[in-house]
């Protein structure tokens, strides 16, 4: 029987709470195999995004994975950042005080360490990206082979066709960086975005968490003691019951993509006035008369449905399986 090799993927992260389910779930995912996390400003700052990397290895006692920190300022050098620790506590996990991770991440910077991965296995490697995109876009800049080179960048951002989470336009990660956005969407990688049109109808309910909570799963465990925080922000901002799963979601249609389905098309990103961060889709159904700043860009798959209870399903699985 023909083994197959697991996928790499490299996780471009700024944990957060769903990141850090996210994270998890690779790690108990045998289709994949997690080569390293860079790190990203936006659901906290860099700084602390790489410590709570750093952090999450060592509590799935995973220090030989390494962590390669990121930007800290916009691909236009931007440093008025949007943080959103209102929905991740001041800790980025759940206000839990944990203590400083030993390990350092490595002397390579985040977009250094994805070109230098791309270059070494062409056309292998998956970025799961799960926050704004500077990272990836000045992977570009530093390697124009680099959307040749990598094998797919799977993109959690975006609101196609419904209101943000930011405002009514723009969604946090896009929002974060609307310029690389836009610079990664049409750099001709082979990407898929998974927009929160997608990730709002996976939800894990407070039974999940329940669920979660009785399991002895190391994984569920911890994640139990963090989540607190989000559900709370979730009742909050939302009349859902429960909590959306951004980052495991475009994580799982990394790891298995016929949880979803997608279309394909040409996304720009809107990058100033009141929609800035707003991503348009041309679907391509109009063949449109004049040239419009859509013409001539590069295709790219965008998620469209969701196998909502699979994804559900296989989140708390390998949680609990932990
Ligand atoms: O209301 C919100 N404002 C800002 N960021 C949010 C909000 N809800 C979730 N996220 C974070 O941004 C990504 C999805 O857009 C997810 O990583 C999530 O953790």
């Amino acid at each position: 029987m023909a083994v197959t090799e697991p996928k790499k993927i490299i996780i471009d992260t700024d944990p957060g709470i769903d990141d850090a389910m996210a994270i998890f779930v690779a790690l108990q995912s045998p289709e994949v195999e997690v080569i390293g996390l860079t790190t990203i400003y936006g659901n906290v700052y860099t700084t602390l995004a790489t410590r709570n990397a750093l952090h999450l290895l060592e509590v799935a006692g995973r220090t030989d994975i390494p962590v390669a920190e990121g930007s800290h300022v916009t691909i236009t050098k931007g440093t008025k950042l949007r943080i959103a620790d209102f929905v991740h506590g001041a800790d980025g996990l759940g206000n839990q005080n944990f203590p400083p991770p030993k390990g350092k991440p490595i002397e390579q910077s985040a977009a250094a360490f994805l070109v230098e991965q791309a270059n070494l296995y062409p056309g292998k490697i998956t970025v799961v990206a799960l926050g704004p995109l500077t990272n990836i876009a000045l992977a570009t800049q530093l390697e124009p082979a680099f959307a040749k080179n990598i094998g797919q960048i799977v993109l959690l951002g975006g609101a196609f066709a419904v209101n943000g989470n930011v405002n009514p336009a723009a969604e946090a990660n896009i929002f974060g960086d609307p310029d690389a956005a836009d610079m990664v969407f049409t750099s001709g990688a082979d990407i898929l975005g998974v927009g929160i049109n997608v990730t709002h109808q996976v939800v894990l309910t407070d039974a999940d968490r329940e669920k979660l909570a009785r399991s002895n799963g190391k994984f569920a465990q911890y994640l139990c003691k963090i989540l607190d925080v989000y559900f709370s922000y979730h009742r909050d901002a939302y009349s859902t019951k429960g909590v959306y799963l951004h980052d495991p979601t475009a994580l799982l249609a990394a790891v298995n993509p016929s949880l979803i389905t997608y279309t394909e098309g040409v996304v720009r990103v809107q990058t100033n006035g009141i929609t800035r961060g707003l991503t348009i889709l041309y679907n391509k159904q109009k063949r449109f008369g004049e040239v419009t700043e859509w013409s001539d860009k590069p295709t790219v798959k965008v998620a469209v449905t969701v196998d909502a209870p699979a994804v559900v399903n296989l989140v708390m699985e390998r949680l609990m399986d932990s």
